[in-house]
């Protein structure tokens, strides 16, 4: 079965439909992965701040910690409240001897502590202050340096100094940026009088390779260069620590983070986030998740400022959820070509089917048509009261083969057969009766006839045989024979009577019309009813000869 050019354009435009509609399927179901996979990291990052965070507060509670237990033993308090009496009298800044002999006993007091606090606990500062504002007195970490005005650097320290209250957080240094505690120190002798100022300091190093080991990532610590220029002297490992981002590595977990910095500096750099934020990063090892969020100083948290001084990054491997991405896609794409193969096929069916059936009807209606049109071909051309050919068909065969015997040139002889004295059995028995009468006549004639001889009604109870390829002497036989049976078979129903017919033979002479033909076997049939009737009479044209008497 061929699929027309109309079904085949409906094919296309719903396989071009059911494309876009696939594609924009599989489109969606991608759109929608990635904003799952972007939420799922966004939630993560989240938790990678909050645990920063915690981090961090526990870093700061430790060095305050430990700020408040030196700053508690009555022999620091002792040696540095005569240190701060010592420089006064030695006229402030760094003093004199006596200051210096003062500073080294309290180094050597504290020093033994010191080795164990950077050993175990890695704390990286431990300062003496004095006050007001910040001067330092001794730097317990590198005791060759003091004397020096840091009011414009320590702020904590100030801060403490004047109000005597402790303080911690992340502040800039000179030469390391730290994560400090600062508590005041009282006098041994009045509990009430401070002198001055301790400060216990780490560096973000440690904090960052314990928590990126126990996230399995990585962090690092950046500052913004402004802000380091304006703080630090020098720093010890400036070289490397400047970056194309325009921003200084205080710390970093992993020398990885160069590669992702030059990946990052494509990207806009120029503020640390407000918030969390987490994004996607494809670098040379794979794609990492990278969460920023910014990093404020005391200064800034004191003062409200929301201007932070860099900011922290921490970056895990993404490979995983990327590849869980991919992976989804790839499903969503086989899924989207399978259910387009499934309903093309089914659609083609469908169309296919579709046709079959509406084929199928059409041919059943065209055989009902054809049976209906035979049947009316039939109805036209016999006589329903008899069964044989109507008047009009056996005037159509006749004449076809009158035609055929001019080529042919066989004999042909036409009987005309009446019922006797038909009137009389309508009017003593009923028209019913003579209709049936007529329905035995014609049955009976088709009957004794052969395949190939024309049977017709030519009008009332008149009939008409026509005998191709018979003779005359043949005819009259076979007109005999018919006669008899009629008499011997067909009697008034209910009665018993016989009926009878005349019968007119005519051989068809060489150039006679249809009309002179029949009229031939006309006057032959009014000869033998003239002459008796139930008998059969050859047409003078032939030599007349009857063959039956009454
Ligand atoms: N029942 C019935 N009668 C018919 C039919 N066709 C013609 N007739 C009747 O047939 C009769 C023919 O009568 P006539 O032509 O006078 O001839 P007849 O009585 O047969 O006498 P003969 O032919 O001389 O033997 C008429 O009364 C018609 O009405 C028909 O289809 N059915």
């Amino acid at each position: 079965m061929m699929i027309n050019k109309t079904h085949k354009r409906l094919f296309i435009l719903l396989s071009i439909m059911l494309f876009v509609a696939d594609t924009l399927f599989v489109t969606i179901n991608y759109v929608s992965d990635k904003r799952t996979m972007q939420q799922s990291l966004s939630q993560d990052g989240l938790q990678l701040e909050r645990s920063f965070n915690v981090a961090f507060t526990m870093t700061l509670n430790n060095m305050s910690q430990l700020a408040t237990f030196i700053a508690r033993s009555t022999e620091v308090q002792h040696l540095f409240s005569q240190g701060v009496q010592a420089v006064k009298k030695e006229g402030g800044g760094a003093g004199g001897a006596e200051s210096a002999r003062l500073r080294d006993m309290l180094y050597d007091s504290v020093s033994p502590g010191w080795a164990k606090m950077t050993e175990k606990y890695q704390v990286r500062q431990l300062h003496f202050h004095l006050g007001p504002g910040s001067t330092s007195f001794l730097r317990v970490h590198k005791p060759q340096r003091f004397g020096d005005n840091m009011d414009n650097l320590r702020h904590m320290v100030v801060d403490v100094n004047r109000d005597g209250d402790p303080r911690q957080g992340f502040e800039l240094g000179r030469v390391y940026s730290g994560l400090r505690g600062i508590v005041p120190v009282f006098s041994d002798s009045d509990s009430t009088h401070q002198i001055g100022a301790l400060e216990v300091g780490t560096s973000f190093k440690t904090l960052i390779d314990s928590l990126g080991s126990s996230i399995g990532g990585n962090i690092a610590v950046l500052l913004n260069e402004a802000n380091v220029e304006n703080a630090t002297w020098s720093r010890p490992n400036e070289p490397e620590s400047r970056t194309p981002c325009g921003c200084f590595i205080e710390a970093t977990s992993s020398p990885a983070l160069s590669a992702l910095l030059a990946e990052r500096a494509s990207t806009k750099w120029s503020k640390p986030p407000k918030s969390v934020r987490t994004i996607l990063v494809n670098t040379a090892s794979g794609p990492v998740a990278l969460t920023e969020f910014a990093l404020s100083d005391y200064v800034g948290e004191r003062d409200g400022s929301e201007t932070p001084v860099g900011r922290i990054m921490i970056w895990k491997s993404a490979a995983d959820v990327v590849e869980e991405l991919n992976h989804n896609t790839w499903i969503n794409i086989i899924y989207g070509i399978v259910g387009f193969l499934i309903i093309e096929l089914a659609l083609f069916w469908g169309i296919r089917l579709a046709l079959r059936q509406l084929e199928q009807t059409v041919d059943e209606r065209t055989q009902e048509i054809q049976v209906l049109n035979r049947q009316l071909e039939e109805i036209a051309h016999q006589d329903m009261l008899t069964g044989v050919s109507s008047r009009r068909y056996f005037m159509m065969r006749f004449q076809q083969e009158l035609n055929r015997n001019q080529r042919s040139k066989q004999p042909m002889t036409l009987l005309m057969v009446d019922v006797d004295r038909f009137k009389r059995v309508n009017d003593t028995w009923g028209h019913q009766v003579g209709d049936q009468v007529l329905s035995d006549l014609g049955h009976l004639m088709i009957e004794n006839s052969r395949n190939y001889d024309v049977v017709g009604r030519y009008g009332g109870e008149e009939f008409c045989l026509l005998l191709p390829g018979v003779d005359a002497a043949t005819g009259l036989q076979m007109a005999e024979k018919l006669r008899e049976r009629v008499e011997r078979q067909i009697t008034i129903p209910g009665d018993g009577i016989h009926v009878t017919i005349s019968i007119g033979v005519a051989l068809y002479a060489e150039g006679q019309s249809a009309e002179e033909w029949i009229n031939a076997a006309d006057q032959a049939l009014y000869k033998a009813k003239d002459s008796g009737r139930n008998r059969c009479l050859l047409a003078e044209t032939a030599r007349s000869e009857s063959l039956s008497t009454i």
